[in-house]
């Protein structure tokens, strides 16, 4: 059994957490519940910025809040000196509410609305990472409107194709993301943003995918990008300040995925851009990038209570949770691998490969296909590894089923973030039928 972060087995046999007894967490918050391992996340946050700092970089480590965003995760954000990658109204007030300084937060977004706009213009957020030129030309009246003169950095599609589930690869050409790199759209953008009284071009930006195991990716994006910058030094007179890299870096989910460490692909982020730099006789830019999953994935479990079973002989033995598709929707849309482990009893020997499967009215709604576990019964709590990205955030009602609550756990305490979801909540936006007197 691989466990992350802080998590073991104490000497009741349970699974512990950030120095708590996960049982203690399901008496207190019941199931399902989302626990993240904090001093975990310290831990991938100090290791993106290590090898910045010891290579003696300008840089900004922003954290994709898209992966998991709530008022306490951008705080302990700010609180490690991250900056905050955003790409909604939602996630900016979030930013907002939680008191994060708004200079250090950058929007991004391909279809951002005017409001989005007009309300990260208030906000004073600190850069807009623009992504195509229906949005540059907004930008361009709200900031003529306001005097207000916020970064920006062209988000372009490199044409590196990241090897990756095809969802969630975004670097190759054929892509909804960014400005194309080789028809010249680029360059126009360049040309448009370059020398206006307000918005100030900061640089470019570029994301090729993500769950990245290795650095050959990051290299040839970089490469392709200095291969336009010597070319938009001379024909554009424009050299980027800020190099953004995006985010992508992988992690551990089941046996066989071999991330790196988030300082070695940092390493060779900087390695790459020293050579380029150097090579074509530029100034090395400030590098940004823009961790999600890296930063909180493998810091969180879901713990569930099992229920029912459904034994086929000779086909699938099942077992049902009181959660699914509704907290972790990853399985269904990528066929996305998990590992778990019996909370309750996790020194227990797996006698038998169960399916596990959620509660949701959809056959596609199951977490792991075929996992170990000992003979396991009614009220057993099953921990799945590794869902603190990508988890909560993309959580929804189907079945109107509720979201459930998230707590944080360090050095033996836990702290409740996020509340679970009432059935009033879920009712709040509900109106009656007008014709319906009866209700
Ligand atoms: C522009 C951008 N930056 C950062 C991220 C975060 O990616 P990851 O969670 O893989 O690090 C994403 C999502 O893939 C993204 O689209
Ligand atoms: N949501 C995806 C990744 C997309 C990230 C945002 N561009 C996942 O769960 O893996």
């Amino acid at each position: 059994m691989y466990l992350h972060g802080t998590s073991q087995i104490n000497s009741k046999g349970h699974l512990e957490i950030g120095g708590v007894d996960t049982m203690d967490i399901t008496k207190e918050y019941g199931t399902p519940v989302f626990v993240y391992d904090v001093e975990l996340i310290r831990r991938r946050a100090r290791g993106f910025k290590k090898a910045f700092e010891t290579e003696g970089m300008q840089y900004q480590v922003a954290y994709a809040s898209k992966a998991f965003s709530c008022i306490a995760m951008v705080q302990l954000a700010d609180e490690l000196g991250l900056s905050l990658d955003v790409v909604s109204g939602g996630e900016m007030l979030t930013a907002k509410r939680a008191g994060f300084p708004m200079e250090r937060v950058h929007l991004h977004g391909n279809n951002k609305s005017l409001e989005e706009i007009q309300m990260a213009l208030d906000l004073d957020v600190g850069c807009f990472v623009v992504d195509n030129f229906h949005e540059l030309d907004m930008l361009k009246e709200q900031t003529e409107k306001t005097k207000k003169s916020p970064h920006v950095l062209i988000r372009t599609t490199p044409g590196i194709e990241a090897h990756t589930h095809e969802y969630i690869s975004t670097g190759q050409e054929d892509s909804k993301f960014g400005f194309d790199l080789t028809s010249g759209q680029a360059d126009e953008a360049i040309k448009r943003l370059k020398d206006h009284p307000y918005l100030q071009l900061k640089g470019i930006h570029c994301h090729i995918g993500s769950q990245i195991f290795d650095t050959n990716g990051f290299s040839m994006a970089i490469e392709k990008l200095f291969s336009q910058i010597i070319r938009w030094k001379e024909e554009l007179d424009f050299e980027p300040e800020v190099l953004n890299a995006g985010g992508g870096f992988g992690i551990r989910y089941v046996e066989g995925d071999e991330p790196l460490l988030p300082e070695e692909y940092v390493t060779s982020l900087i390695h790459t851009v020293k050579e380029q730099s150097a090579m074509h006789g530029l100034k090395i830019p400030e590098i940004w990038i823009e961790p999600g999953r890296a930063m909180t994935g493998d810091a969180g479990t879901t713990l569930y209570k099992i229920g029912s079973q459904k034994n086929i002989p000779g086909v699938r033995r099942y077992a049902a949770v009181d959660g699914g598709m509704t907290d972790n929707i990853r399985p269904a849309l990528y066929h996305a691998e998990y590992e778990g482990v019996l909370a309750n009893r996790a020194n227990d020997k797996a006698e038998d490969t169960f399916a596990i499967a959620g509660k949701c009215c959809e056959s596609g709604d199951m977490l792991i296909w075929d996992l170990p576990l000992p003979e396991i019964a009614e009220d057993d709590v099953l921990a799945v590894f590794c869902t603190g990205a990508y988890g909560y955030a993309m959580a929804n009602n189907y079945n109107r089923f509720s979201r459930p609550p998230v707590v944080f756990a360090e050095n033996g305490s836990v702290q409740l973030v996020i509340k679970k979801e009432s059935y009033e909540d879920l009712l709040r936006n509900d109106l009656p039928l007008r014709s319906a007197e009866r209700v």
